[in-house]
This record gives structure tokens, sequence and C-alpha cells, in this order.
């Protein structure tokens, strides 16, 4: 683009380059933009931190970096693994390359009911929806991280009263087909744990959360294997990893456990 009084500006990046180098990603990183996410509650506004790039040909200096904050400008309707699809096509057209990964960040809020005085409130989760296109097809990934609570079986088995727990993170970051919602994942992860989160408990509820932990006690190991069921089960996941991270309260350490699967292969 010239300036408005017509003032030719050269177009540096536009320029050949001798070096013969190709560069598998060029773009922008931790840009933050407002989004509308699509939930099974309707849209939702949240604030992304948004990373992007495309491969750029060895015979081209530099790539048009301005056009990457062109495609957040459009983007009008609620974010879906099918939306992030899209965006990637237009990011590729309007680069002129093919292949590229567009990265977002955001907090995502699921409205929560709790289990004896059924008063409702907002946890939020961490979401990532990724998409990469390998110079073929464009893979959309979902990563949450769904905070829990984890009670030690070993320290139940072992003491003569109470069991050490801790809250604990379960990272899933699953290879998704079009269809399968945030939720979906968030729940595989709250039904493996000793317990779930809500952001609002009343005493009745507390009562209930320390004993349902005490009823189902899990090791790192056993929260890893009883998601990784259930990640098998669904048709609508093809790759996953699901990591917890139990932020040990008898320690200043964590303990840490992790299991990927590529159904594909
Ligand atoms: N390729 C490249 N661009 C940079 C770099 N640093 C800054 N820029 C950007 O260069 C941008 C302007 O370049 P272009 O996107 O090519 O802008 P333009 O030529 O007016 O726009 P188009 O006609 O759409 O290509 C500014 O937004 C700067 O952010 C860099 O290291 N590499």
């Amino acid at each position: 683009m010239n300036a408005p009084d017509g003032i030719f500006l050269p177009d540096e990046q536009s320029r050949a380059d001798q070096r013969n180098i190709a560069i598998q990603r060029v773009g922008v990183r931790a840009i933050r933009h407002p989004i509308i996410v699509e939930t099974l509650e309707g849209p939702q506004p949240s604030v992304a931190t948004i990373d992007m790039a495309v491969f750029l040909p060895a015979d081209v200096k530099g790539t048009h970096m301005s056009r990457f904050l062109e495609i957040l400008q459009t983007q009008e309707s609620a974010l879906t693994p099918a939306g992030m699809k899209h965006m990637m096509q237009d990011m590729l057209q309007r680069l002129d390359s093919n292949a590229g990964t567009i990265t977002m960040k955001f907090p995502y809020f699921v409205r929560k009911i709790a289990p004896i005085s059924g008063v409702a409130s907002l946890l939020d989760y961490e979401v990532t929806l990724e998409a990469d296109n390998n110079g073929k097809t464009t893979d959309v990934f979902i990563t949450v991280v769904v905070p829990v609570t984890s009670l030690c079986p070993c320290s139940k088995k072992i003491s003569d009263y109470g069991a050490h727990n801790q809250r604990s993170h379960i990272t899933i970051r699953a290879l998704v087909m079009d269809g399968i919602s945030v939720e979906e994942l968030i729940r595989m992860a709250e039904e493996s744990a000793s317990c779930e989160l809500w952001g609002l408990l009343k005493r009745p509820d507390e009562k209930y959360v320390t004993e349902r932990a005490y009823d189902n006690p899990k090791f790192v190991e056993d929260l890893v294997r009883d998601v990784a069921i259930r990640l098998k089960a669904s048709k609508k996941v093809l790759a996953y990893r699901i990591e917890s991270e139990n932020f040990e309260s008898i320690h200043n350490h964590s303990a840490v456990a992790w299991i990927e699967e590529d159904k594909r292969l």
C-alpha cells in the first residue's frame, strides 16, 4: 500500500531473496483480540492471545505482516473448530502461502450447578484452539486445562484418618473432528477425577466434595488412564495427549503423568 499523498513506498518485503532458504513459519505472536466462542449455552465473548504464521518460500524476502491482523478484523461469527479451518483457508489465500498455523488461547467459562445446594456459578478453563495446515489438510486441535481434585489412594489406605489431596490440572490436547464441543473434553477430565471443582459452593456442597473425593481416590496414573479410556471411546477424537499435574500438598513439587496416542496409526 502507498502513502495517502500518493508518495511511492517501496515494498521491501516482496523483493526476491537470493539465499535460497525457505522459512517454515513466519508471522505474528501474542496478539490480544476480542473473540466470540461457540459454547453449548450459545456464543460467549472472550479475549484471546493469538499466534499466526505461514510458510515462506525460499525466493521471497518477507511475508505480508499486516495481513494477519486484517484477517482478525473480519472475523464476525463465533469461533468453532470448523471456523478455524475457514480462517486457515483465508490466511493461506491472503498470505499467498500453502502451509500455516493459527493458535488462539483464551479463558472459557462453563456455568456449573453446585452438587447439593444447586447454586449456579461460572468456572473458568484455559482453552486453546489450534489449526495446523501442513501443505495438504488442516488439522484442528483443542487443548483444555481442567482443574480438578485428586485424593491419594496410598495416603487413604495407610492413615488412621484423613488423606492428602490437592488440586490437579488435567490437560487434554486432542486432534478433533468437526462437531465436538469443548465441554465434552472438559467432562472427560472431570469425570475421571476424585472430584470436580465448582466456583461457588455452600456448606452442604463442601461436605459433598470432601466425601466424594475420599470415596474416589486417584493416583496421577489413575487420572490419565481414566481420561484415556474416554478419549479412546470418542469417535470425534483422532489423536490425543493427556497430562495430569498434581500439585502435591505434602511436597513442594508436582507429580506428573502423560499418555499419547494417535489412533490413525
Ligand atoms: N515481513 C516483515 N514485515 C515486518 C517486519 N517487521 C515489521 N513488519 C511489518 O510490515 C508491515 C507492512 O508490511 P505489509 O504487510 O507488507 O504491508 P503492505 O505492503 O502495505 O500491505 P500489502 O499490500 O497487503 O502487502 C507493517 O505492519 C509491519 O508490522 C518483519 O520483520 N518482516
